[in-house]
C-alpha cells in the first residue's frame, strides 16, 4: 500500500454547528496538496484531526490503508496555525530538540536541521534565539521545525503568510525538494496565486463541504469556460453581432468573448479570417481565483 493519507466522511461539530460535514479527499505521496477555503471553511479544523489535535465525532482518517496510530503520526510533521516555537531558545538547538522528539538519533537529526537551516537562508542565524528573528524568519524557522525530523506526510497551516515573494519561492522549493523524495504535503493557503502555481491537486472546502478535489489541471478543465480571447488587425466589433457568442470584454482589436453551447469556435475563427489577418486566438483557461469563486458560491 502507497503511503496515501485519506480522509473519509470525516464530521465535526462544536456544539450545535456542524463544522465539518462528511469531508473526503486524498494526499497523495509525492504531490503537493493546496487546500483553500474561505475563512472559517474548517482548513484548520481538518488539519487538526488528522494530526490527531482534535478527534472527529464520525469518519476515518487513514495512512497506507491503515487508521492513524500514535505511532504513524510520529512520522508526520506539522506547522500549526498557533506557531509554537520556544522564543526564548537557539534556533538550531530547538529544532534538534523538536527532531528528536519524533524519535530520530541525534545526529542524523543535527545533519536534516543543519541542511534545513542553510536551504531555507537561516545558517547565520542558527545561535540566535528565535525571538531575535524577524516575523519572516521565524516563520522559517517554523518550517524547518516541520520538516526536522524528515517527515512522510508535511500538513501545513498557511505556511506561506507573513513571508515575501522570494522567501515565498525558497520555501516552495524546498518543499517540492520533499515531494520528489516521496513525501506527501498537504498545506492550506489564502494566496490562490501561490497555491495556483505550484500545487498538483487542489481540495476546495466551502462551509465544512469538499467542493471540489482533484489534480490541478482537471479542475481547469472541469471548470473551463466556453471563453476565447482574439486579437484581430481591424476593430472586433464585429463579433456582437456573432451567433452564439457574447463579448465580454472588447478593446479596440481585442476581445473576450463567451460561446454558446451549441457555436462553433471555428465558425468564430473563420469569420474573423473573413476580414483579415488574426493574431492570436486561444481558449481561455479559469484562474483558480476564478474557479474558486464558482465552486465556494
Ligand atoms: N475549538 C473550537 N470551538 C468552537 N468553534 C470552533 C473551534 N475551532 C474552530 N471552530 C469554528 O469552526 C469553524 C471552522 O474553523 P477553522 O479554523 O477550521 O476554519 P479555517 O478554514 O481554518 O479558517 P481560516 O482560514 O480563517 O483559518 C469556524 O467557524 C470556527 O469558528
Amino acid at each position: 500500500m502507497t503511503s496515501l493519507l485519506r480522509l473519509e466522511a470525516v464530521s465535526r461539530a462544536f456544539g450545535d454547528r456542524r463544522v465539518l460535514k462528511e469531508v473526503t479527499f486524498d494526499v497523495a505521496p509525492g504531490r503537493l496538496t493546496g487546500f483553500v477555503g474561505a475563512n472559517g471553511a474548517g482548513k484548520t479544523t481538518t488539519m487538526r484531526i488528522v494530526l490527531g489535535a482534535l478527534a472527529a465525532d464520525s469518519g476515518t482518517v487513514s495512512w497506507g490503508g491503515a487508521p492513524l496510530t500514535r505511532d504513524v503520526r510520529r512520522r508526520f510533521g506539522y506547522l500549526p496555525e498557533e506557531r509554537g516555537l520556544y522564543p526564548k531558545m537557539s534556533v538550531r538547538e530547538q529544532l534538534v530538540y523538536l527532531g528528536r522528539l519524533h524519535g530520530r538519533d541525534a545526529d542524523a537529526v543535527t545533519r536534516t536541521v543543519d541542511a534545513l537551516l542553510d536551504r531555507l537562508g537561516l545558517a547565520e542565524r542558527a545561535g540566535d534565539k528565535l525571538e531575535k528573528l524577524s516575523l519572516g524568519n521565524q516563520q522559517r524557522a517554523q518550517i524547518a521545525a516541520a520538516l526536522a525530523h524528515e517527515p512522510e506526510l508535511l500538513v501545513l497551516d498557511e505556511p506561506f503568510s507573513g513571508l515575501d515573494p522570494l522567501a515565498v519561492d525558497t520555501v516552495l522549493a524546498v518543499l517540492r525538494e520533499h515531494t520528489e523524495r516521496g513525501v506527501a504535503v498537504l498545506f492550506s493557503s489564502h494566496q490562490l496565486d501561490v497555491v495556483e502555481r505550484l500545487c498538483d491537486d487542489l481540495v476546495i472546502i466551502g462551509d465544512g463541504t469538499i467542493r471540489a478535489a482533484g489534480s490541478r489541471e482537471h479542475l481547469r478543465q472541469a471548470y473551463a469556460l466556453p471563453r476565447y480571447e482574439i486579437r484581430v488587425d481591424g476593430d472586433a466589433g464585429w463579433l456582437r453581432d456573432q451567433p452564439g457568442v457574447t463579448v465580454v470584454d472588447l478593446d479596440g482589436a481585442y476581445a473576450v468573448f463567451d460561446l454558446a453551447d451549441d457555436a462553433d469556435d471555428q465558425s468564430v475563427l473563420r469569420a474573423a479570417l473573413d476580414r483579415g489577418p488574426v493574431r492570436a486566438f486561444r481558449p481561455v483557461t479559469p484562474s483558480l481565483a476564478e474557479i474558486f469563486r464558482e465552486v465556494v458560491r
